[in-house]
């Protein structure tokens, strides 16, 4: 027993350096509606954050909730489709994101890390004007006739402009801010943006020091399905350019490449479903996942 207790305090002792390093940063963690599988799973990634928030590390988290969208849409015998990692949104589709995302999930989360005792504030790119977009354009060649066509993925939004300023405001006041990945056009228009993308735009406009996206695989993986544990942006671009990237991890990819781009220290891609996967990375040497930087 006594050998337990001591395992404890060293595991405590070795995280002083990383609690040095973070002491005052600012870390955007993106929660994937795969990663928030069960109760157990929101509870302990909800103690996770409180805990980050008490070692003055401040979380600014940004979630999914593709699966839960899925059920909902099924319910409501609405049919969707995705393409390269978005979902093709009609009208009737974006309301029922919007009241998935902004609406249970954004709460459910909010009440985990209340009940751990932090302050969670739920937010959506509505509120405060946080995420302006516009609409996503997205285009591919056909391989026949090798000419670019234009799809049409309807009320997906690509972010154009951050106003971090409520974000700032809470992190200030010890609140911990959870936003859903909703989207304000400049015409009164609801945007559903894949919560990669809207997690990345936040961590670029906030000059976060980490991007921490989780998802349900342990990382980016190579063509034999082994995890790759350290990449540049030239071997990401290098990845999804041979399509060993695909579906949905090409968000993720493409918001690492654009999220360091405008100055984020690093982005790593890890399994959200593992236990305490946030703290792992953060305060033990045991990085989890992918780590991309320069
Ligand atoms: N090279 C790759 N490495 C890892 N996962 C990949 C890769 N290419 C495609 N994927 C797929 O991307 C998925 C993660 O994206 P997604 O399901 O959208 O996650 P989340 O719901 O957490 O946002 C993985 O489950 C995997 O099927
Ligand atoms: C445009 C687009 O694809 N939006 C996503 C938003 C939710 C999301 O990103 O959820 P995960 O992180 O759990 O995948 C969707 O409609 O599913």
């Amino acid at each position: 027993m006594k050998r337990d207790w001591l395992a404890t305090a060293r595991t405590l002792s070795e995280a002083l350096p990383y609690l040095q390093r973070y002491d005052g940063a600012t870390v955007v963690v993106k929660f994937g509606g795969h990663a928030m599988s069960d109760d157990a799973a929101m509870e302990r990634f909800a103690r996770d954050i409180v805990l980050m928030k008490q070692c003055n590390v401040h979380p600014v988290v940004v979630h999914g909730g593709g699966p839960q969208i899925n059920q909902m849409l099924e319910r409501l015998a609405i049919k969707s489709e995705f393409i390269d990692g978005k979902r093709v949104t009609d009208q009737a589709t974006v309301e029922v994101v919007e009241m998935v995302l902004a609406g249970r999930i954004n709460k459910q989360i909010v009440q985990a890390i209340n009940d751990q005792g932090g302050r969670a504030v739920g937010l959506s790119g509505k509120d405060a004007k946080l995420i302006v977009c516009e609409k996503a354009t997205k285009t591919k060649k056909d391989p026949d006739s090798n000419i670019e066509q234009v799809l049409d993925l309807g009320f997906v939004g690509q972010p154009v402009e951050v106003n971090p300023a409520v974000l700032k405001t809470f992190i200030d006041s010890d609140f911990i801010p959870v936003v859903a990945p909703i989207g304000m056009g400049r015409h009164g228009e609801t945007y559903n943006i894949n919560g990669d993308t809207a997690a990345g735009a936040i961590a670029g406009a906030m000059q976060a020091d980490r991007l921490l996206l989780l998802t349900d695989v342990a990382g980016v993986k190579d063509k034999d399905g082994d995890l790759i544990t350290d990449l540049t942006p030239t071997h990401v671009r290098d990845l999804l350019g041979d399509g060993t990237i695909s579906g949905g991890m090409i968000p993720k990819t493409e918001t690492a490449l654009d999220a360091i781009r405008e100055g984020v220290g690093a982005v790593v891609i890890l399994d959200g479903r593992a236990p305490h996967a946030c703290l792992l990375e953060l305060f033990t040497e045991h990085g989890a996942g992918t780590l991309i930087k320069p």
